[in-house]
């Protein structure tokens, strides 16, 4: 919301889709930008991905995070409701609790499967089957730092676990996935072999994780792409933020033919979290439309952050994609000038499909004339061009002064249009 500091008004969000140059638009094919994917490339996964909501497992594990069963119930009906395809809980071996809400959460019904995450053990596994779940995720650190200093297991004793373990719960009919930890400070040959030999026995996906957010999104494509060929099963990919690159990771890895991505709410997880649900979706719209307006309902995007932003004590950051405070604020005379005429010229994304609103401010320094002229009819008021000119230099005086309020801006403009009444005024 706009606060008196920031004075804008509201502009409905016109007709078409920022990205009306993806397709037809009054039955005119727009022609092609010279920045923008084709998905010309057969293992680009950017128009048909799935997502494995983990605000109930990583999200758990953001520091502010307690989740009682009431509200871990409302979230994940929430997440089902909005169209994400999993729901991933927290391990049931981690309390009684969990294991009860984990068991309670799958009686549920909900329209997402569930899945649970658990350590690469047959006793973590059976606990996992046992809660009625659709699927277990299995996982265990691969790289030599995580070998020697968390499990102190070497990678023939990982393999023939992880073979056990996948085969068990394969053959329970429970949908299993196996990932790596730290998967990118692992031994890139160990890796895909340990990968290969799941994907054998039997694994429905295999998963790329970047515990501790050191991947860039080259590397992230080269990895994928390189298992992409290894294996036949899914692969399902998990990105840190402790360098801000886990949406661009995610993108990368589903361009290389990645087909989950891991998300959370806002992103919260282990110390500054994950891939955001919003940002992921904000950056996959841009160039599958189609894809992500059929499958989520992005409206209710704004409902659930401030459900989990409740729960877990934190605000929403104002440079949030979409739902932060100035998503879709324009200030700058030349941009709120060239929104007022469209707003693709500096949105790539239509407020209007998430349910949020554009502001065009109107009373700083940086203010034109255009976005005065703009205000002045939004209450009632005709003014020349001209008028507007002068009106602006007077509010340009004001703002130089000091910052001024919505309410400071409409009396300025109200006493212009006073003044200049009747004879300055056009006909109307
Ligand atoms: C990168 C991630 O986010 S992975 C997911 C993290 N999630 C969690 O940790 C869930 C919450 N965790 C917990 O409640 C507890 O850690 C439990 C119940 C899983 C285990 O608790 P504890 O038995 O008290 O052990 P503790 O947490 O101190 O240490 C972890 C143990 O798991 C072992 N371990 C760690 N990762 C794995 C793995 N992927 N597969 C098998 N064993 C593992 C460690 O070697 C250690 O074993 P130890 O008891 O022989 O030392
Ligand atoms: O199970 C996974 O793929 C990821 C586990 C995790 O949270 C991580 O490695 O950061
Ligand atoms: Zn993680």
């Amino acid at each position: 919301m706009c606060s008196d500091h920031a004075p804008a008004a509201e502009i409905p969000a016109v007709n078409g889709t920022p990205n009306g140059t993806n397709g037809v638009t009054n039955g005119r094919r727009q022609p092609k930008l010279p920045y923008q994917q084709h998905h010309s490339d057969e293992r680009s996964n950017t128009g048909r991905f799935q997502i494995i909501e983990s605000t109930l497992r990583e999200g758990e594990q953001f520091a502010n995070a307690f989740y009682d069963t009431e509200t871990k119930i409302k979230i994940a009906t929430a997440l089902s409701d909005f169209g994400v395809e999993y729901i991933e809980l927290t391990s049931p071996v981690a309390s009684p609790q969990s294991r009860a809400d984990c068991e309670a959460i799958c009686k549920l019904g909900l329209k997402a499967k569930i899945l649970t995450h658990v350590r690469c053990t047959m006793e973590d596994a059976k606990v996992a089957v046992a809660t009625g779940v659709d699927g277990v995720d299995v996982v265990i650190g691969t790289s030599q730092i995580l070998r020697d200093h968390s499990h102190h297991k070497s990678m023939a004793e990982i393999t023939e676990t992880a073979i056990e373990v996948v085969k068990w719960i394969k053959s329970q009919g429970v949908e299993v996935r196996f990932s790596s930890e730290d998967s990118f400070r692992s031994n890139i040959v160990d890796l895909l072999s340990l990968y290969q030999a799941v994907d054998k026995a039997g694994c429905d996906r295999v998963g790329v994780a970047d515990t501790v957010g050191v991947a860039t999104p080259r590397q992230v494509y080269k990895l994928v792409r390189t298992l992409r060929d290894v294996v036949s099963c899914d692969i399902e990919t998990h990105f840190h933020n402790d360098t801000m690159c886990a949406v661009a990771n995610a993108h990368a890895a589903l361009e290389a033919g990645a087909t989950h991505v891991d998300t959370s709410v806002l992103g919260i997880g282990e110390r500054n979290g994950i891939t955001p649900l919003g940002g992921l979706l904000a950056r996959m719209i841009v160039e599958s439309p189609d894809y992500v307006k059929s499958r989520y309902k992005l409206a209710k995007l704004k409902e659930i952050e401030d459900l989990v932003a409740d729960v877990v004590q934190v605000n929403v950051p104002f440079n949030n994609p979409i739902t932060g405070y100035s998503a879709f604020s324009h200030k700058a005379g030349i941009h709120s000038k060239a929104i007022l005429a469209k707003p693709e010229t500096y949105e790539i994304l239509n407020p209007s499909d998430w349910g949020v609103k554009r502001w065009i401010h109107f009373s700083s320094r940086l203010t034109g004339w255009n976005a005065i002229k703009s205000r002045a009819g939004q209450l009632g008021l005709i003014i020349t061009d001209e008028q507007a000119k002068q009106l602006t230099q007077k509010i340009k005086a004001m703002a130089d002064v000091r910052p001024l309020a919505i309410d400071d801006t409409d009396s300025i403009i109200r006493s212009f249009c006073l003044e200049h009444q009747p004879e300055d005024q056009p006909d109307q």
